[in-house]
C-alpha cells in the first residue's frame, strides 16, 4: 500500500518504532535540553488558565501514544475539537456526554479488575512490555466539564468517583490517565485526587494558589509558581516529573496540520495489519 503522506521513503506503511513504554517527548527545558516523561505506571495532571497551552500539550502526548503500536486510546473531549483528529485511532471517543463518559469509566473499571485477576493468575504485580494486553491511555481534555459542570450532582460525583478509582488503581495494569483542566481549583482537583497524579504540568495560572493546586501545596512559597509565566509565551509551564522539582518547560507544539498528518498516518497503521516488526528506518 502506498502512503499518501510520504512519511516513509519507500512509500510503504511502517510503524515508527514508538512504544507507550518509552519516554514521551514533552519539549525543552530552560537550558534547551530535551525533556521527556515516562507515562507507563504514571498519571499526568495538566492545569492552567484558558489559553495556557494545555490542549496543545495533550496533543503532543497523544501524538506519541497514537503512533505507539502497543497502546489503546480512550479520549474524552467535551469541546470535541481538541482531540477530534485522533478519534479514528481511538477505541472510544466521548464528547459532551456525561452519561457516556460514566459508562466508559465503568467499562474501564471492570476491565481493570479483570486485568488484576489475570496478573494474579500469572503471579505478577504489574504489566510489562510485550504482554498480551495493551496499556490504555485515558485522556480527558477538560476534566471540570464532567466533574463540576454538566449533569446533576449525583452524575458528577459518580464520574469523579470512578475516575479516582482508575487513577488510584489503574497504573499497574497499564491504565494511564492524562487529565487537563482550565479550572485548577480545589473543588475540581481536591488534594486527594491531585496527589494520585505522579506527574503534573502547570501552565500559566492567575494565582499562586491555582499553581499550587496543580503542582502541590508549598511549591509557590519555594518560588515555583506559574503566575510569573509571560502570557505571550504560550505553552510555557512548570513540569513536576522524574526530578521531583518543578522544571520550566516549553512543550513542543504540533499545529492542526501536523496533528492531522500524524492522525491520518496513525489511523492507517491501526486499520492495517502491518506487523510491528516493520518500522520506519531510523535517520542516520
Ligand atoms: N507549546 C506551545 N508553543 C507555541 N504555541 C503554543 C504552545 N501551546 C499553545 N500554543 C498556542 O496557544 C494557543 C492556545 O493553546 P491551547 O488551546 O493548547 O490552550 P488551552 O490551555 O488548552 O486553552 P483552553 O483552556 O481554552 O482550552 C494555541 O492555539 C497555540 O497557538
Amino acid at each position: 500500500m502506498t502512503s499518501p503522506l510520504r512519511l516513509v521513503p519507500d512509500g510503504e506503511l511502517a510503524w515508527p518504532g514508538l512504544s507507550v513504554f518509552d519516554p514521551v517527548y514533552i519539549g525543552v527545558d530552560e537550558f534547551g535540553l530535551p525533556t521527556s516523561v515516562s507515562l507507563i505506571e504514571r498519571n499526568m495532571l495538566i492545569g492552567g488558565e484558558p489559553g495556557a497551552g494545555k490542549s496543545s500539550l495533550v496533543n503532543t502526548i497523544v501524538a506519541h501514544l497514537v503512533l505507539s503500536h502497543d497502546c489503546d486510546l480512550v479520549l474524552m473531549d467535551p469541546k470535541q475539537v481538541e482531540m477530534w483528529q485522533w478519534q479514528k485511532s481511538a477505541k472510544v471517543f466521548v464528547g459532551p456526554d456525561i452519561v457516556k463518559a460514566i459508562s466508559v469509566l465503568r467499562r474501564l473499571q471492570i476491565l481493570m479488575d479483570k486485568l488484576y485477576e489475570q496478573l494474579r493468575r500469572w503471579d505478577r504485580r504489574k504489566i510489562e512490555r510485550g504482554d498480551a494486553f495493551r496499556p490504555i491511555a485515558l485522556v480527558i481534555d477538560e476534566l471540570a466539564y464532567f466533574s463540576a459542570t454538566v449533569g446533576d450532582k449525583k452524575l458528577r460525583e459518580l464520574f469523579s468517583e470512578l475516575l479516582r478509582d482508575l487513577v488510584a488503581r489503574g497504573r499497574a495494569v497499564g491504565i494511564i490517565v492524562i487529565a487537563a483542566t482550565q479550572r485548577p481549583s480545589s473543588d475540581i482537583i481536591p488534594t486527594s485526587l491531585r496527589d494520585l497524579f505522579a506527574w503534573r504540568f502547570a501552565g500559566r495560572c492567575t494565582t499562586d494558589a491555582s499553581s499550587d493546586i496543580v503542582l502541590g501545596r508549598g511549591w509557590a512559597d519555594k518560588g515555583y509558581t506559574t503566575t510569573s509565566v509571560d502570557p505571550n509565551n504560550r505553552g510555557l509551564g512548570l513540569l513536576l516529573a522524574e526530578d521531583g522539582v518543578p522544571a520550566l518547560v516549553k512543550p513542543a507544539y504540533l499545529d492542526d496540520f501536523e496533528c492531522a498528518r500524524i492522525a491520518a498516518y496513525a489511523a492507517m497503521l491501526r486499520a492495517s495489519d502491518i506487523p510491528v516488526s516493520v518500522r520506519m528506518p531510523v535517520a542516520a
